[in-house]
């Protein structure tokens, strides 16, 4: 695998801290080293990726995955058992990979392979799988011997008025999923190691003092990292940061991976990861794979199933939209209103054709923010120095269709409002070489 740092830069700002609160979360400030180049790795794009089709409704088992062999044996009450503190081994039906769904199972699972120096990698999802994934997985299992999937649907990271209640859960064809991903990484001779196991912990697991608080002031046990998690999506999402890093530092706790792989897609994630590792001092190398795209250039993203039939082609402008940015910084502009004023004439053009359209056939959408960031900091530029680089990143949200037509596809639980996000790094001149 090449490797090479996606963000380069110095962090000029104090980060960190752990709050183990009965008030309001602390912000103990710590000084803050540049990154080790070490810490960070890029994985280069190695095939063309298709959209999957869309997940059904919650819970809903498609006939399609039913029927390729993912049994119901992973439904929680029976494998709890399985994988917890007794009982037999619980698979993915016609694999080898493991079901592990208490700490206790994967602390069981991990202990051996410390002692015969295997190296674990950690592919954190939330499930409702889809190709973005599957390329993480297949770059970890490309260069570590065990692959850990885990997928779990963490309630920290929703706000109390976004789709927790709603998000898709396709356990089964996950599955399905992970046992076809797995014979492929089987046939391919230049894979280090396959899929070992796939952690789907319970909440009550995941969090022993109970479920976790969603409000910006809940007390608990978080893990914090700002100013770079009040940012951007931090700024919109007030308490997901939070839970992103709580949730992270109890995967890597449980799972003591060697590597872990997270998605482009989520660029602002993967600077609040890197920092976690870093000002935590966890000995984790943190893989960044890039975005994987549908042929139209949607980032494909587990919430794209709320789009439906109307809003799908529409939800490209944030890509063209980014794109005509990047293009405007190829051109030479550095200045701020120069490169992100392309990308709002691309958003205005958009919605001005969809809002001359009638009721029944028009989309539209709302932009949170369009964003030219420091690649280290998160924090907005007046300009890009070509020496650093820059992340170009965006938010809008879908709103739900008017006027329905007799039939028409909405999308996953009716359609809701859908908050896509997308980003484009301009990378340092000296990586462009
Ligand atoms: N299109 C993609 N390409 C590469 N990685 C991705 C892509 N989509 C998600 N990932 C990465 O997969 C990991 C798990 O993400 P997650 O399960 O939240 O999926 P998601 O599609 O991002 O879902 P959501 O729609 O909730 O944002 C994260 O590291 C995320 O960045
Ligand atoms: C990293 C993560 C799995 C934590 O829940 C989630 O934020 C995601 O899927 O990107
Ligand atoms: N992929 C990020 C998870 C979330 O938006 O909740």
């Amino acid at each position: 695998m090449q490797r090479t740092l996606p963000l380069l830069g110095r962090a000029t700002r104090p980060a960190a801290a752990v709050s183990l609160t009965l008030g309001r979360p602390r912000r103990a400030l710590s000084s803050c080293p540049s990154l080790s180049p070490r810490s960070v790795a890029h994985i280069p794009t190695r095939q063309a990726l298709r959209c999957q089709p869309p997940f059904p409704r919650r819970n809903v088992i498609p006939s399609r995955t039913m029927a390729s062999g993912c049994s119901s044996s992973s439904s929680s009450s029976s494998s709890r058992s399985n994988g917890g503190a007794g009982g037999g081994l619980e698979r993915i039906p016609s694999t080898s990979i493991r079901v592990l769904r208490t700490v206790e199972a994967v602390r069981r699972w991990r202990r051996p392979h410390l002692l015969d120096q295997r190296t674990v990698a950690l592919v954190p999802t939330m499930g409702a799988l889809h190709e973005g994934h599957l390329s993480l997985i297949r770059a970890a299992a490309r260069d570590n011997h065990h692959v850990v999937v885990s997928v779990y649907v963490n309630p920290a990271q929703f706000g109390v008025r976004e789709d927790l209640a709603s998000y898709p859960v396709t356990w089964e064809a996950d599955c399905a999923a992970l046992a076809r991903l797995d014979a492929e990484l089987a046939d391919d001779g230049r894979n280090l190691g396959r899929v070992s196991a796939v952690f789907a912990p319970a909440t009550d697991d995941m969090y022993p003092a109970g479920f976790p608080g969603q409000e910006v002031d809940s007390k608990g046990s978080f893990v914090t990292i700002t100013p770079v998690g009040e940012v951007l999506e931090g700024r919109s999402r007030p308490t997901f940061f939070r839970g992103v890093a709580t949730v992270c530092m109890k995967l890597f706790n449980i799972v003591q991976p060697e590597r872990v792989y997270f998605g482009q897609k989520d660029v602002q994630q993967t600077v609040v990861i890197r920092r976690l590792v870093r000002d935590f001092m966890l000995p984790i190398e943190v893989v960044i794979g890039p975005t994987a795209r549908a042929d139209d250039g949607l980032a494909l993203s587990s919430r794209n199933v709320y789009l439906g039939e109307r809003r799908r082609p529409v939800a490209t402008v944030l890509r063209r939209a980014l794109g005509a940015a990047e293009e405007a910084y190829k051109a030479g502009k550095r200045d701020r209103r120069d490169v992100l004023g392309a990308a709002h004439r691309v958003l205005d053009e958009a919605l001005a054709a969809q809002m001359a359209l009638a009721p029944e056939r028009r989309v539209r959408f709302e932009v949170d923010y369009i964003s030219l960031a420091d690649p280290d900091t998160m924090e907005e530029l007046e300009a890009v120095d070509p020496a650093r680089g820059g992340i170009l990143s965006g938010a809008i949200k879908m709103l739900p269709v008017e006027a329905p037509r007799e039939g028409e596809d909405l999308g996953h639980s009716g359609g809701p409002a859908v908050r896509l996000i997308d980003n484009i790094i301009l990378r340092p001149e000296e990586e462009q070489t």
